[in-house]
């Protein structure tokens, strides 16, 4: 499996593409925010130090992912009529989690749930504390 996550849109022709390869941490965005990753081929791993790098190539990406859901998600409460806490809707959570879930089969929806909580829990959080600010 060497597949790549692209954006939905063709990449604009001057994008230099944000590609990450096995070893290296991969830029966040391009110039038209778009985020592009090679996945690395798990079969072609052969040490820990390859597998690590790879993981920390994924871990970048994902990294840059959550900064930016995070950032949408904060719209979504400044737009809510409850935000925060307050305004949690559990059946969009599951709905989330469930589409989540097609493109993670090894995860499974159980376990993704798990995730997804962290990360909506975090986002609101974080959204708390900049409306404080
Ligand atoms: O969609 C919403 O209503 C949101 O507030 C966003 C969000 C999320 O982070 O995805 C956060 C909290 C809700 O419980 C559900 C989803």
């Amino acid at each position: 499996m060497n597949d790549q996550l692209d954006a939905p849109a063709a990449p604009a022709p001057d994008a230099a593409p944000a590609v990450s390869t096995p070893g290296g941490v991969p830029s966040a965005a391009g110039p038209a925010g778009e985020l592009r990753v090679a996945l690395p081929d798990t079969a072609g791993l052969r040490t820990i130090g390859e597998a690590r790098a790879a993981i920390d190539g994924i871990d970048a990406v994902l990294a840059a992912l959550l900064e930016r859901r995070v950032a949408v998600a904060g719209v979504v409460q400044r737009l809510k009529p409850v935000g925060g806490f307050a305004g949690r809707d559990a059946a969009r959570e599951r709905a989330i989690v469930e589409a989540m879930a097609a493109h993670a089969p090894s995860l499974g929806a159980e376990r993704l749930a798990r995730i997804m909580t962290a990360v909506i829990e975090a986002g609101l959080d974080a959204a708390d504390e900049s409306a404080r600010a």
